[in-house]
């Protein structure tokens, strides 16, 4: 007897939401149709559609697609499916993987729930494939029973099913399903974990895989505490521009912190990437560490890391500036009429081309982001805003007290020299 939470899929579905099932004609999906159609209480069934995504990888997915499609005609369950095409490009698994969530998700409308057929055994199996890829606390929660995709949920309700019960139901009850050949595939590291891991350990303990589901399912729980009060701990270690202050972390938690600030961000690192990190930002040899990665930039600024996107050079080289602004400020200018000021309102910046450009839109022609715009070094002269950095200078100020320090110290951001 398998049983579905129907209350957590009453609880996850909008007032108008709709019951999607993710049908790929193989057994564990047939199953949950199975139940969907014969168990669900009557305002589940009502809303039930079925979508099958047609890969064309196997030469039997025409086969697959109109097995699921008689099936739910069967049953009388409204049924749709897209075409999609994949490339013999990358990992075909990945490409299939993605783009058939790119279908669901362009079904999905705010409040509906796709329901998928993931069991306890892909759960195990999960687990194994990330241990061996050296995964941490977060990749070691598995897969998730419900998560958002945009406005909708996605619910697994057979996660904690063994496979051998789905498969004692679907005989129990007749069904037909599809087998998916490339799931014997052993070069395919997942099946190899299935069919030479986990079946023996099975053999031995037919329970293996539902354990294992019920730790994954401990470990999510505690997991969601840790993840309230990682929040809460690594608020303290940001400073009010958004980067995170290195000299605040504990020597021994470096690694850790510098991957929940960048996990926080959409970024995940691996080990070793995160050993390399910690190398070259708390490292007092490299004075102006940077990590260059897909679309960001990771870079170290008066002892704080900050993320910017890749193309963000002239940002940095102001704030470089700026630095050494201060730092000559103090030293040189001090009975001068040169003054490091707050960001100035209503502004007009001579550009070289002889154009007035306002302030605010010049800063955000240069993509400063706002939260660095008031962090800027404003130079002022006799009252009057002379530079910014080494993003804009005033023509009048060429070649006087900024670029004739310029020609005798190191001026980092000088624009004109790159
Ligand atoms: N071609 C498909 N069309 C519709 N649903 C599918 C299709 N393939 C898989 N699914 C859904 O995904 C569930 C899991 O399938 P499978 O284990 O093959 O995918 P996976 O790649 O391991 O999982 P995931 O999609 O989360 O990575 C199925 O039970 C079914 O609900």
């Amino acid at each position: 007897m398998i049983t579905i939470d129907w209350q957590q899929l009453e609880r996850l579905l909008g007032e108008q939401g709709k019951v999607w099932l993710a049908l790929s004609g193989g057994m564990d999906s047939m199953v949950l149709l199975h139940i969907l159609t014969h168990q669900a209480p009557v305002a589940i069934r009502q809303r039930l559609t079925a979508l099958h995504v047609h890969h064309g990888l196997s030469q039997h997915a025409d086969h697959w697609l109109s097995h699921c499609q008689t099936t739910c005609k069967g049953y009388d369950v409204p049924f749709y499916f897209e075409r999609i095409q994949i490339d013999q490009t990358g990992s075909i698994e990945e490409q299939a993987r993605q783009k058939r969530y790119q279908v669901f998700a362009n079904h999905l409308q705010a409040g509906d729930v796709l329901l998928q057929g993931h069991h306890a055994n892909d759960q195990a199996e999960t687990v194994l494939f990330r241990l061996e890829r050296g995964c941490g606390w977060r990749g070691i929660q598995g897969i998730p029973a419900c998560r958002r995709i945009g406005d909708a949920n996605v619910f697994r309700p057979l996660l904690k099913t063994s496979r051998s019960m789905i498969e004692a139901y679907a005989k129990t009850h007749q069904l037909e399903w599809v087998e998916d050949e490339s799931n014997l595939e052993l070069q395919f590291r997942r099946n190899f974990l299935r069919h030479q891991v986990l079946a023996p350990w099975q053999a031995n303990n037919a329970d293996i895989a539902k354990q294992v589901a019920q730790s994954v399912e401990r470990i999510q729980a505690e997991s969601s505490v840790l993840e309230r009060l990682l929040v809460e701990t690594l608020a303290g270690f940001i400073n009010r521009d958004g980067g995170l202050r290195l000299s605040l972390l504990p020597e021994s938690e470096r690694g850790f912190w510098l991957s929940a600030f960048l996990n926080q961000q959409g970024i995940s690192v691996t080990q070793q990437q995160q050993r390399s990190l910690v190398d070259m930002f708390f490292s007092s040899q490299d004075k102006q560490p940077e990590y260059i990665r897909h679309h960001y930039r990771l870079v170290r600024f008066k002892a704080a890391m900050y993320i910017l996107p890749k193309d963000q050079r002239a940002v940095e080289q102001a704030l470089v500036a700026g630095t050494w602004i201060e730092r000559e400020f103090d030293r040189v200018y001090c009975d001068q009429d040169v003054q490091l000021k707050p960001r100035p309102e209503g502004v007009q910046l001579c550009l070289p081309n002889g154009k007035h450009r306002p302030l605010k839109k010049f800063l955000q022609d240069q993509q400063v982001p706002s939260w660095w715009r008031e962090q800027l070094p404003y130079v002022f002269a006799k009252g009057e805003l002379v530079a910014i950095g080494g993003l804009w200078q005033h023509p009048d100020w060429s070649g006087q007290v900024i670029w004739q320090r310029n020609d005798r110290l190191p001026w980092p951001s000088d624009p004109s020299r790159t």
